[in-house]
């Protein structure tokens, strides 16, 4: 049985949803898997549901959840491997049953290196194969062994070579594997192919299918929510043209598990039926773009700046929001932990309020389906005032996993937002004082450890710094009956000095340039130099932010062309 099924998910919300629920939980009773049993818990006490009346029972006898129980605040916990449960955000009972087979799905893994791409800071194959184990392992597969071939082009007709794929065959055979998954997305046509060639026995994936089938079981517990919708966008965009038996959410959907071989008719249907999904899906997306982007003027015309977090998948970015903001942000050491960009208020030691967003992670060879589907969620990343870059620098893969980023950001069309680089887990390296040495002389770099606190208050001087490189200055004279305004500066602004006159407050401070415009008939009157120098200020501040963005863009070039202070020589010290 194929890894998803390994891991499908039964999710059964709340009172509303509990025909889906039902529906969902008949059609894994239609599934020969091996062990379903559910407990739930009332009071403190487990009851066994195993035999509730109406529970759907599954093909091999063993029980699965009582449907039809009504009251939904039950918890529930299954003796399957990996059951989680979770409360929906209303406070309801929102859980979600992942059935594993006791043995884990056990799979090989495939990798091409190309010569010509064999580049300075790219990762190589083997890192790529290693990397491509942790995301199996997230899915639920064991990895029983991987294998890889040089070559000067990939095969167009099995990605690898003849000879290399009758070896695989028998590597197959001899691991127990049943699923072979290859570091590269493969072509149609590539997949039928390597399909015939190693016998229907074994099943085929590819990075860009276990990354989808990853966000899709991440996603599967935020119904109604934006990425749930995207994630099965993109998935029916990848699986249309490869409606074969490789595995997929559809065939799992289907519920049939017998794709293959149900013959042409069958599957000019499931494509009708995915189109027409698919225009239902990009309609849904595009309403809550809508919504969005109303909120996010709302909130651009009360200005809170916005710093995003950004970075490679597992690189610390949910542990720093937590650690800056005392959130509850799930961090676990899994690829892709985070799906939903979480926003949270912080507040700097003078006073200044931002909002802090942490974002979906990146990883190389990012589907092209999830960097579309994703570009409505990483929207408000283009709106951001500042980016924290966030890197691991103690994982030996650092440098190449900052350029991958840097290439989805190129991608999105934000390298030009201004940017901190944040070397994160500082504490894990081996020579942490070689690192920060390093850090030191970089520009826009700052050492931390999200874990430990090292660099925090750090960290927020210089994001704090950097948000006033693209504020005004401005000097008012603010009077008592719009005292609010006063509250508006010290929250989204950096004060210098407030004195309170005869007449009113009278402020100093840099604020963002729309609340300046709003503070323009407050200007002090008697101050006809300041207006000067207001504008000098704007000018000025304006032509930070291009050099910002400059010696982002220079920090970026000389990085790619091996300047002398090479992250890559950091990390490649005995660390
Ligand atoms: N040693 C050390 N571990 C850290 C540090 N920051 C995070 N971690 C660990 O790294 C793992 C990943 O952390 P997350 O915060 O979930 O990473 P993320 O960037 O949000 O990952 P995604 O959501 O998957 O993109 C967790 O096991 C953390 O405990 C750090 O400063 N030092
Ligand atoms: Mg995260």
């Amino acid at each position: 049985m194929a890894a998803c099924f390994a891991h499908g998910r039964v999710s059964v919300g709340s009172a509303q949803q509990r025909a889906p629920g039902r529906c969902a939980l008949q059609k894994l009773a239609a599934r020969p898997s091996r062990l379903f049993s559910l407990l739930a818990r009332s009071g403190d006490g487990w009851e066994d549901w195993s035999d509730a009346p109406n529970t759907p029972r599954v093909a091999n006898g063993a029980a699965a959840a009582a449907v039809e129980e009504p009251d939904w605040r039950h918890e529930v916990q299954g003796l399957a491997k990996n059951l989680r449960v979770s409360k929906d955000s209303e406070g309801g009972t929102d859980w979600d049953a992942f059935y594993a087979d006791e043995e884990r799905e056990r799979c090989f893994l495939v990798g091409v290196q190309l010569k010509k791409r064999a580049g300075k800071h790219g990762y190589g194959v083997q890192e790529s194969l290693e990397e491509l184990g942790r995301l199996a392992d997230t899915a639920g597969l064991e990895v029983t062994g991987s294998t890889f071939q040089m070559l000067e082009d990939v095969n167009p007709r099995t990605y690898i070579g003849t000879g290399k794929v009758q070896e695989i065959k028998a590597a197959v055979a001899n691991t127990g594997a049943t699923t072979v998954i290859f570091d590269d997305e493969l072509s149609p046509g590539q997949l039928r192919n390597l399909e015939r060639a190693l016998g229907e026995d074994v099943r085929l994936c590819d990075r860009t299918a276990l990354i989808l089938d990853i966000f899709s079981q991440r996603a599967a517990t935020r119904e109604g929510k934006l990425q749930a919708r995207t994630v099965e966008l993109a998935q029916s965009e990848y699986q249309l043209p490869r409606l074969t038996r490789m595995w997929s959410h559809l065939e799992r959907q289907s519920g049939s598990g017998q794709v293959k071989g149900m013959g042409e008719k069958q599957i000019e249907v499931d494509r009708r039926l995915l189109k027409g999904r698919m225009a239902r899906l990009r309609r849904d997306i595009e309403e809550v773009r809508t919504h969005r982007r109303a909120y996010r003027e709302r909130r651009a015309a009360a200005p809170i700046p916005v710093v995003a977090l950004v970075g490679y998948t597992n690189a610390g970015k949910s542990t720093l929001l937590n650690t800056l903001t005392a959130a509850d942000v799930l961090a676990e050491d899994k690829l892709f932990a985070t799906l939903d960009p979480t926003t949270r208020r912080v507040e700097l030691s003078g006073g200044q309020v931002l909002l802090m967003t942490d974002t979906v992670g990146f990883i190389q060879k990012l589907p092209t389906q999830l960097v579309a589907a994703f570009r409505a969620t990483l929207e408000e990343i283009k709106e951001a005032s500042l980016l924290l870059h966030v890197v691991d620098v103690s994982h030996p893969s650092a440098a190449a996993q900052i350029d991958a980023v840097n290439g989805v950001l190129a991608d999105l069309g934000v390298e030009n937002v201004p940017t901190l680089n944040v070397w994160n887990k500082v504490d894990a390296c081996a020579d942490p004082a070689v690192v920060r040495a390093v850090a030191e002389r970089r520009e826009q770099t700052v050492c931390v450890s999200g874990l430990t606190g090292e660099g925090l208050s750090e960290l927020m001087e210089r994001v704090s710094a950097k948000l006033q490189d693209s504020m005004v200055a401005v000097h008012v004279l603010i009077p008592y009956s719009q005292g609010e305004l006063v509250d508006e500066i010290h929250r989204t602004g950096v004060v210098g000095s407030a004195e309170f006159g005869a007449a009113g407050t009278e402020v100093r401070a840099h604020v963002p340039l729309p609340l300046a415009q709003r503070l323009q008939p407050l200007r002090l009157a008697a101050a006809a130099a300041e207006e000067e120098q207001w504008l000098e200020a704007e000018a000025a501040a304006a032509d930070a932010a291009a050099a910002a963005a400059g010696a982002a863009a220079h920090d970026a070039a000389q990085q790619a062309a091996g300047g002398d202070l090479q992250l890559g020589q950091a990390v490649e010290l005995p660390l």
